[in-house]
């Protein structure tokens, strides 16, 4: 049962709009959340996933507001507990997400017009789930910088941005509150998903509101009040911003909006979200942001309020930039001579994207070859990216060796060199265990292997004739790995 502070309750019953009633948002409170999935698009389709979960016994609900999205009805069985295991996990075909967290994104792509040229920024993104949303419904056009302050949500954060498939998102792992100075009027499009009370979040976590003090309130406005207007000085003009939290105090939600619209009163607009989705009123303020209460759509609590950048923000010029990309060089005429042809026998025609390759001095002699998208070296000259680009290939004395995120971020280019594996291969796979053969067959010329499961590459294997020799990175391998939703249900 969920533990909620009396300093909470009186606190929280001053702030709530009349349509809300305090008993019925403190018996929300103790209802346990519904659980919620959606598909990610760079992967599967909404309606394979749906397949899956039904093929698996579950009922799904439409989640209003995100077509990709589904309640999963547990009333005859439950979720795993690790379903983090399941087979379409791992390939990053879903993502467990909150419903009411689905929200952010869909305002930030409402009416946007994106193309190859958007920049996003995601301020505050571990562990990625609004970052992989957002390169699911913009199929990876455009560039998105991934930002996070904390070292250990960033691991993460890298780990969802690989499952999932992203091509185009640098990652960087800074303050928030730098972007403003570092890079005046640069993003198209900014979601700041502000660290928070985490009011909202009582029914996952039944201690959330056990130990609430107006104190943590009071402080936590005052970084997001900072964290907004770094946004907002980062945004072009013309560009959007959205603002969300999973809390429900006032304090860290309209009045940190109502800072943003007092420091730049001519230079910013309040995009009301009333139309955002059927029944969005329901949760409308008289400014125009959705407050989501657990007591209404019954799920966690969140709130979002999008902007429109009207004018500039910033008069002075950007400090010098920051770095260069000086621990990387273009590839040699050589070196071409044996990246293009290599990647042709796995049938990909890596030819066009000549100019998007570069290379980067690896361990123990060995050179590495990159793709690194057109856009992230102007931008690496203003902000010291962490992670960016896909590994495609390592060279050493032996020859080229395509890498695994080549695999699993572009496998869509790759049509040569495939294995398809059964649901229990795919399984064992994951296991890092060998492949062995039923029947014994002539090894292909080119031994490296690319395995697919349903189609979609997994990895990488070498082909010994009578087993396919795992090659899956370590830290990848899932001891407990399983392909079957309804025998993990009991
Ligand atoms: C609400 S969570 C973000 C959730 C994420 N957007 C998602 O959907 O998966 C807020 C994040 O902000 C990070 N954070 C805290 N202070 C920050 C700051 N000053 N700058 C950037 N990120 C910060 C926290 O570590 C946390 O990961």
């Amino acid at each position: 049962m969920a533990q909620i502070s009396q300093h909470f309750i009186e606190h929280i019953e001053k702030q709530l709009p009349q349509h809300i009633s305090l008993e019925e948002l403190l018996a929300a409170c103790q209802r346990p959340l519904r659980k919620s999935v959606r598909a990610n698009l760079l992967k599967t389709t909404t309606s394979e996933l749906r397949d899956q979960f039904e093929k698996a016994g579950y009922s799904l609900l439409p989640i209003p507001w995100c077509d990709e999205g589904f309640w999963v009805d547990e009333s005859t069985q439950p979720l795993p507990d690790n379903i983090g295991n399941w087979l379409p996990h791992l390939q990053g075909q879903c993502y467990i997400q909150e419903a009411s967290s689905m929200l952010p994104v869909k305002a930030l792509l409402h009416d946007l017009e994106v193309n190859d040229h958007s920049k996003f920024l995601d301020m505050a993104a571990a562990p990625g789930s609004k970052t992989t949303q957002l390169a699911s419904l913009t199929h990876n056009q455009g560039l998105i910088v991934a930002n996070e302050l904390s070292s250990t949500r960033l691991k993460g954060l890298y780990y969802n941005i690989q499952r999932c498939g992203l091509e185009n998102t640098a990652l960087r792992h800074a303050d928030g509150r730098q972007f403003g100075q570092q890079t005046p009027e640069f993003f198209d499009a900014i979601l700041l998903d502000a660290p928070c009370g985490g009011e909202g979040t009582v029914r996952k976590d039944e201690q959330a509101l056990a130990n609430w003090d107006i104190n943590n309130v009071r402080s936590m406005s005052e970084l997001q009040k900072e964290l907004i207007v770094s946004a907002f000085k980062a945004l072009k003009p013309g560009g959007r911003l959205v603002y969300s939290t999973c809390t429900l105090s006032r304090e860290e939600n309209q009045d940190v909006c109502k800072h943003l619209l007092m420091t730049y009163p001519e230079q910013v607009t309040v995009k009301p979200l009333n139309t955002l989705f059927t029944n969005a009123d329901q949760a409308i303020t008289e400014e125009g942001y959705l407050q989501v209460y657990p007591s209404i759509f019954d799920c966690e609590g969140f709130f979002v309020a999008s902007f429109e950048k009207l004018g500039k923000s910033v008069e002075k010029e950007p400090a010098e930039p920051a770095s260069k990309f000086t621990h990387l060089t273009k590839p040699s005429a050589k070196q071409l001579e044996m990246i293009v042809p290599y990647f042709n026998i796995f049938g990909w025609d890596l030819a066009p994207l000549q100019d998007e390759l570069w290379v980067k001095k690896g361990k123990a002699n060995t050179q590495e070859i990159w793709l690194i998208g057109k856009e992230i070296p102007a931008l690496n000259q203003r902000l010291k990216l962490n992670r960016f680009g896909v590994k495609l290939l390592e060279l050493n004395k032996h020859g080229p060796k395509i890498q695994h995120q080549a695999i699993t971020t572009l496998g869509h280019h790759f049509t040569q060199q495939i294995v398809e594996l059964t649901a229990q291969q795919a399984s064992e796979y994951y296991q890092g265990k060998d492949i062995f053969l039923p029947a014994p067959e002539e090894p292909p010329k080119h031994k490296e292997v690319i395995v697919t499961y349903q189609q979609n590459p997994l990895g990488l294997a070498k082909h010994l004739g009578n087993k396919l020799k795992n090659n899956l990175p370590r830290e990848l391998v899932r001891d407990k790995a399983f392909s079957e939703l309804s025998d993990h249900a009991r």
